[in-house]
C-alpha cells in the first residue's frame, strides 16, 4: 500500500478542505484508490507552520483556529511561516501549493514551486498565478527533476475541464472556448437578479469562500483571464501572455441594467473565450456579455461554471459544474495526486 507524504503551503480554506477530506476519507482511498495521504508539514502566511515527518493529525489541522500564530498552539508548531523549511525539509513526496493567487507576477507561489520541484517534489496546485504567468518554465523544470506539476484545479476548480479536454478530446481539433469561468462574478450577477446590491453580494461570496483575496480580482475580470490564458496555452498552445488577453469585468453591469432585460430572459454574464482564427492567431478576451436567452451558458447561476468547446469533430463540447469552493477545490489536488500516483503505477 502506498502512502504520500504531503506538504500544505498556505492553510487558508482550500488545503485545509483537503486536511478535512483527509481525515476523513484516508482508509476509503486506501481501499479504492490505492494509496493514503498522511501530513508531514504546514505553511501559512497567517497562522505560522509545523513540521512532522511521521504525520501531523489531519483532523487536529482540519479544526485549528483560524488565527494568527495558531500553529504554536500544537506541540513543535511555531507562529512563523517557515515556508522553506516545510518545503524542503519535511519529507514530503508532494507540495500542495494553495496561497494566495498574485496575477501580477505569480509570486512567491512560483518560487515556492520551483524549490519543491527542484527538491525532487510533486506539486499539485490550485493557485492560477504560477500556472499562468510561469507554466512553460514550471513544467520544463519538473520535467528535468522526474516529478510532476499537476493544476487541474486552477481552473473551474473541481470540476475536470484541463486533464478531460487534454486527454479526451485529444485528436477532436478544439479551434476555441467560450466559458463562465469565475464563480464568485457569476454567483454575483445571480444574487443581483434576486435582488442583492453588487456590495452584499461580494460580500456572500467572500463568505461562502468563493472569491479571491482580494475579490477585484473576481468581479474586475483578472481572474477569468489568467485561467483564459491557461486553457488557451494548454488547448489551443496558444503561447498566450496575460497581457495579450482583454480583460474587463462585471463591475460596470448595474442593478438596472440587470432589471432592464429580465422580461426578455437575456442574462450579464462574465464571458472568458479564445479562438483559433484563420490565419493559425489565437484571439482572446474576457468581458461581460448580454447572453440571449437561447445561448447555451444561459442557465448556468451561482458559483457554477461552465465552459463550451468548439471542436472540429464533435461540435460544441459543454463542461459544467462547481467553479469554486473549499472542499470542491481541495477535490481537483485529490484528483492531481490520483493522476500522479497512476502514472507511477503504470504497467
Ligand atoms: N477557494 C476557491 O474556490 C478556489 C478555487 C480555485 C482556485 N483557488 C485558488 O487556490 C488558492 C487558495 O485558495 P483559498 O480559497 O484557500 O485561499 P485563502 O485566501 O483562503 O487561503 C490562502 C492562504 O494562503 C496563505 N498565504 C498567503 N501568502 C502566503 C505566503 N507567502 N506564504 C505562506 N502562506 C501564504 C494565507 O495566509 C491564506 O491562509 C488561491 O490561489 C486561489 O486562487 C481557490
Ligand atoms: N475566486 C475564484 C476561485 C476559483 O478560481 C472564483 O470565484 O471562481
Amino acid at each position: 500500500m502506498t502512502e504520500y507524504k504531503i506538504a500544505l503551503v498556505g492553510f487558508g480554506g482550500v488545503n485545509r478542505g483537503l486536511a478535512q477530506l483527509i481525515a476523513e476519507r484516508n482508509a476509503t482511498w486506501q481501499a479504492e484508490l490505492g494509496f493514503s495521504l498522511s501530513i508531514v508539514g504546514v505553511t501559512d502566511l497567517f497562522l505560522g507552520s509545523i513540521i512532522d515527518r511521521n504525520g501531523l493529525d489531519a483532523s487536529t489541522l482540519a479544526s485549528l483556529p483560524a488565527a494568527k500564530g495558531a500553529f504554536a498552539q500544537l506541540p513543535g508548531g511555531s507562529a512563523e511561516a517557515f515556508n522553506e523549511a516545510v518545503i524542503k525539509q519535511s519529507g514530503a513526496d508532494i507540495v500542495a501549493e494553495a496561497t494566495f493567487t498574485n496575477p501580477v507576477d505569480g509570486e512567491p507561489a512560483a518560487t515556492f514551486c520551483r524549490w519543491a520541484l527542484e527538491a525532487g517534489k510533486h506539486v499539485v496546485t490550485t493557485n492560477k498565478g504560477p500556472i499562468a504567468l510561469h507554466g512553460a518554465e514550471l513544467k520544463q523544470l519538473a520535467k528535468a527533476n522526474g516529478v510532476a506539476f499537476e493544476y487541474e484545479g486552477s481552473v473551474m476548480s473541481g470540476t475536470p475541464v484541463l486533464r478531460l479536454a487534454n486527454k479526451t478530446l485529444a485528436g477532436a481539433e478544439v479551434r476555441g472556448f467560450e466559458g463562465i469561468l469565475n464563480g464568485t462574478s457569476n454567483y454575483v450577477l445571480t444574487r443581483m437578479e434576486e435582488g442583492l446590491s453588487f456590495d452584499e453580494a461580494v460580500a456572500k461570496a467572500q463568505e461562502l469562500g468563493y472569491a479571491e483575496a482580494d475579490p477585484s480580482a473576481d468581479v474586475d475580470g483578472y481572474d477569468v483571464r489568467l485561467k483564459v490564458v491557461i486553457l488557451a496555452n494548454e488547448l489551443l498552445d496558444a503561447h498566450l501572455q496575460v497581457s495579450d488577453v482583454a480583460c474587463n469585468g462585471i463591475r460596470g453591469i448595474s442593478s438596472a441594467d440587470i432589471e432592464r432585460v429580465r422580461d426578455s430572459g437575456a442574462r450579464w454574464k462574465l464571458i472568458g473565450s479564445a479562438r483559433r482564427e484563420d490565419d493559425g492567431s489565437v484571439r482572446a478576451s474576457v468581458e461581460a456579455r448580454l447572453l440571449p436567452s437561447w445561448h447555451p451558458l444561459i442557465g448556468i447561476s451561482g458559483a457554477t461554471n461552465a465552459v463550451s468547446f468548439e471542436t472540429a469533430l464533435l461540435g460544441a463540447v459543454t463542461v459544467s459544474g462547481p467553479g469554486a469552493g473549499r472542499i470542491e477545490t481541495a477535490f481537483a489536488l485529490l484528483s492531481d495526486i490520483v493522476a500522479i500516483h497512476a502514472s507511477r503505477h503504470k504497467a
